[in-house]
């Protein structure tokens, strides 16, 4: 559905370049929900407007829904769906109105606009609010507006850039339910980006992470947990005893430590705790408490990086 290679993009700003994408190659099969996470400034919306078709790549190609993004966008633009962080509906029609005339867009007969109208509004829910204005709805009927705008022409990829940014928890459990509808019922290949790395993990079945305009790590988000980042196994012992824990620790993995507590990062806590504790007991050394920890998404951008992925993101915001 996806197949992009050695994707780059450049801007010039001034006499300066900034080169927000650094060679990208992506596949993404139909039907797959993949998540594309990465700090502000990353590349995420360089990307997606390159595979959209909105914007052309420096260098690169790539192939969406089955047409090439330079050579022909028009044929990629009817064949996807892009939900844009900004509304797409207008404010002068009625909700169903929108929607009939963004099919009408799409080359649709005016039944067959209403008809699709009707379809979407019933798929996300928003049958009752069909003659309200967009300006009336709550954020998060307005943002179920917005995925209604990127479905009316019935695409087979839907991009969704930062779908449940700004939404409280309950309208983000929502947003996130009507997503998944969209694919259990339709079939429909969703490429999202997401600054939630709860949302990533516990939703997405492929985690795609970009940084400085590279992807530094793809797979499933417990692949890349179990990989790159680890269990964390914590120890507390008495202060005189950190040195001695931490070297025993040291054995098993990568260790820190401070005046109470000995961590070690291991690739799976259940087997490596119990001799872990086995060999602080041989030694003399006490464990006052011990506790594992499965490590998030976070922590995978950390282990890869140096940085928080949480600190990148709030620091550029
Ligand atoms: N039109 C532009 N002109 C100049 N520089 C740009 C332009 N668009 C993006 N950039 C720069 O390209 C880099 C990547 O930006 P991009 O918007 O793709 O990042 P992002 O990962 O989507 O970030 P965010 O999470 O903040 O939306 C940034 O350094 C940005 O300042």
């Amino acid at each position: 559905m996806i197949h992009a290679r050695g994707l780059t993009r450049t801007f010039k700003v001034r006499r300066e370049s900034v080169e927000a994408v650094r060679g990208i190659d992506l596949d993404v099969e139909p039907g797959r929900l993949v998540a594309f996470l990465g700090p502000n400034g990353a590349g995420k919306s360089t990307t997606l407007r390159m595979l959209t078709s909105f914007l052309p790549p420096t260098s690169g190609r790539a192939t969406v829904a089955g047409h090439d993004v330079v050579a022909d966008p028009a044929a990629v633009r009817a064949r996807i769906g892009y939900v844009g962080q900004k509304n797409s509906a207008g404010e002068n029609f009625r909700v169903r109105d929108e929607l009939v005339t963004q099919g009408r867009c799409y080359g649709l007969t005016r039944a067959e606009a209403g008809r699709r109208a009707d379809e979407v509004l019933d798929l996300l829910d928003l049958t009752p609010l069909a003659r309200r204005k967009p300006g009336t709805l709550s954020g998060g009927q307005r943002r179920r507006l917005d995925i209604a705008m990127g479905m009316v022409h019935r695409p087979d990829l839907l991009f969704l850039d930062e779908p449940s940014t700004g939404l409280d928890p309950q309208s983000r459990n929502n947003i996130w339910e009507h997503i998944l509808r969209l694919r259990e019922e339709h079939g429909t290949t969703l490429f999202l980006t997401t600054h939630y790395l709860d949302e990533a993990d516990s939703m997405a079945e492929r985690v795609v992470v970009i940084d400085h305009g590279r992807i530094i790590a793809d797979g499933t988000a417990e692949r890349l947990k179990s990989d790159l980042a680890g269990d964390q196994i914590t120890v507390s012992v008495a202060a005189e005893d950190v040195p001695r824990a931490s070297g025993i620790a040291a054995r098993i993995g990568e260790v820190s430590s401070d005046e109470t507590a000995v961590r070690v990062r291991v690739p799976r806590a259940d087997a490596a705790l119990p001799d872990l504790l086995r060999a602080l007991e041989d030694a003399g050394v006490k464990a006052l408490t011990a506790e594992s920890s499965r490590p998030t998404l976070d922590d995978v951008f950390l282990a890869l990086t140096g940085r928080s992925l949480r600190e990148s993101g709030q620091e550029a915001a």
